[in-house]
């Protein structure tokens, strides 16, 4: 939590004003039942109309300016947290941005966004009510033992034995309360997991009818953060009618005490009234104190989930080794040198001592049998992880030693699964290069074959397409992916079974157009199909992680055991030989 305040160092200044004001507002708070001891003691006890007007007018505007001096202190420190609150949401989405893939799978998406949203604002909660009651909570309680010694030493003895009770009675509602804090976001985080995966797989909960199944899960999640949440509440709820039941007792026992005390040592009316008066803030002190004790395990749980996300250190850092400059045009190879790489935690390497090198205008197709590798070896172009052994050169360079900008910028991928942005058509190709010309996207969208059904849409090019293109086909959203990379003109182009969800036609057509305008580029191609990659300059035939085969489609045939199996369960007998 400490190290988060460097996110409040630009509000020092609002910081200052709330801890004068504050200051102001307790004084006040202090003074005024020492000007009502007064009144009673040397006004109404005397008769004298004209000091109880006059002292009644020096509280008033004690009051008014104690009231104003709270208000600008609300204000202030409302400014200040939501500030501080805003700066850490930045940060964290900035950090976030910067993450590979393994740093994402390691808290969760669904946590990420809780973090960020939830976490954020306990901590912000925190922020604001340490702002107001850091300052009033240990001045009241000072102030007000110090003022009630001074009205009457004698009364204030009772002291020692109300504030070791209210504390004792507040610590043992509290320790029963602390652990619960961090359990409660654990259970927002599962009711976010819950909604999200629902939401997003709504086709297969209605597809397979799983209604029931799902609202179960919803049902389960939240009726387990609603149980947390209700123990939480009840702890707090708690603590309340215990102090003010204290507080009760407390004041009829000093009332009892004084009011023996008024005879035999000469205790004026007014100053025990003052007396009483400082015994309730020196209580409600207490009380703020031990809110405080109650909100900071809260607050601090959330800090310390936001923490472990700023702490994450990138498995992939950026290069400065080299100076931030596109690839050259004419640059001439990529190169696998026995390139392994396992996943984070996993025991079996998925890519083991793959070497192949890919020449400018060269289609290299990856193919093999499911889980083999394939969309890993293009997940290591790109670096979303970076290899466990060997390296991977763009003309014998070390791609770690590039700039990420200077890499992605080269690259153009197209995933397995297409993702499209809300938005228009245009602006979604526009995506891949900010810069392109609408000339540029009907180039793009000619090529990619999504010509043809884009200009039939209502409004063409500026179609305004729903979340993730869920208004276009499965084949629709790929060519439009696919037409967002070629109008980045990549060095690169990376595509991860991208034509797996186009008809045979329109795969041909494409690949045909494609070839054309990929020839200062190279091609990575991912294919199930063998009649996708029969052409390919060179084929890569992984199995099991491993590089069992590569050449052209003829020779594989003939040297390679696994890709014939594939081409013979694809493949007539005729088209094979
Ligand atoms: N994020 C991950 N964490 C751990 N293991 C993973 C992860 N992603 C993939 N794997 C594992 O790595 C291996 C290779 O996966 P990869 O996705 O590269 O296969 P693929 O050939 O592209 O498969 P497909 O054709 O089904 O897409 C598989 O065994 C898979 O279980």
């Amino acid at each position: 939590m400490k190290k988060m305040l460097v996110f409040l160092a630009p509000y020092r200044t609002y910081v200052g004003l709330v801890l004068v004001l504050t200051f102001l507002q307790t004084m006040s708070t202090l003074y005024l039942p020492q000007l009502m001891s007064h009144i009673v003691d040397h006004g109404i006890v005397l008769g004298r109309e004209h000091y109880i007007l006059h002292m009644g007018l020096w509280m008033l505007a004690i009051t008014i300016l104690g009231g104003m001096a709270a208000v600008g202190a609300s204000y202030f420190a409302a400014h200040a947290s939501s500030g501080f609150g805003q700066r850490l949401r930045s940060r964290i989405f900035r950090h976030v941005e910067a993450f590979g893939l393994a740093e994402f799978n390691q808290i969760g998406t669904s946590s990420l966004i809780v973090r960020t949203t939830n976490d954020v604002m306990q901590v912000q909660q925190l922020v604001n009510m340490m702002l107001r009651m850091m300052v009033i909570a240990p001045l009241t309680a000072i102030g007000g033992i110090a003022m009630a010694i001074h009205t009457s030493p004698h009364l204030s003895e009772s002291l020692i034995i109300i504030i070791p009770l209210l504390g004792l009675a507040i610590a043992a509602v509290l320790g029963r309360g602390l652990g619960l804090f961090r359990v409660l976001q654990s259970k927002v985080d599962r009711l976010n997991r819950v909604v999200r995966e629902n939401l997003i797989g709504v086709r297969v909960v209605r597809a397979f009818h799983r209604e029931s199944l799902e609202r179960r899960r919803f049902f389960d999640a939240n009726t387990d953060l609603t149980d947390t949440s209700v123990r939480v509440f009840q702890l707090m709820a708690l603590m309340m009618p215990v102090v003010t039941l204290i507080m009760n007792l407390a004041t009829v026992a000093v009332f009892w005490w004084g009011s023996l005390q008024i005879a035999p040592r000469g205790l004026e009316v007014g100053s025990l009234m003052a007396f009483v008066q400082y015994i309730m803030q020196i209580m409600f002190s207490v009380m703020m104190l031990s809110m405080m004790a109650f909100m900071i395990p809260r607050g601090e749980a959330s800090a310390q989930r936001i923490e472990e996300v700023l702490q994450i250190r990138l498995a992939i850092t950026d290069s400065t080794e080299t100076p931030l400059t596109p690839l050259p045009r004419d640059w001439a190879e990529l190169s696998f040198r026995h390139v392994s790489f396992a996943y984070p935690g996993a025991e079996a390497p998925a890519l083991e001592d793959i070497s192949f090198t890919a020449h400018l205008g060269q289609t290299v197709a990856i193919i093999g049998g499911t889980g083999s590798g394939k969309s890993t070896l293009i997940n290591l172009v790109v670096r979303f992880y970076d290899p466990t052994a060997g390296t991977i050169t763009l003309d014998g360079v070390d791609i770690r030693t590039l700039p990420l900008e200077t890499l992605r910028q080269s690259l153009g991928l197209v995933p397995q699964k297409a993702v499209l942005f809300s938005g228009s058509v245009v602006e979604n190709i526009r995506y891949g290069n900010p810069e392109a010309s609408e000339d540029e996207i009907f180039a793009a969208l000619k090529t990619a074959q999504a010509w043809e059904f884009v200009s039939g849409l209502e409004g063409s090019l500026h179609h305004l397409l729903d979340q993730g293109g869920a208004n276009l086909s499965g084949g629709q959203r790929q060519r439009l992916a696919i037409a967002r990379a070629i109008v980045r003109h990549p060095n690169i182009y990376l595509f991860d079974d991208s034509f797996s969800a186009l008809d045979y036609k329109t795969d041909a057509l494409l690949r045909r157009s494609l070839k054309e305008q990929t020839q200062d580029a190279i091609v990575l191609l991912v294919a199930q199909r063998i009649a996708t990659i029969v052409d390919a300059d060179l084929i890569l035939v992984l199995d099991d992680g491993k590089l069992v085969g590569q050449g052209r489609h003829r020779d594989l045939l003939q040297n390679c055991a696994v890709y014939r199996e594939i081409a013979e369960s694809q493949l007539s007998p005729e088209e094979i030989a």
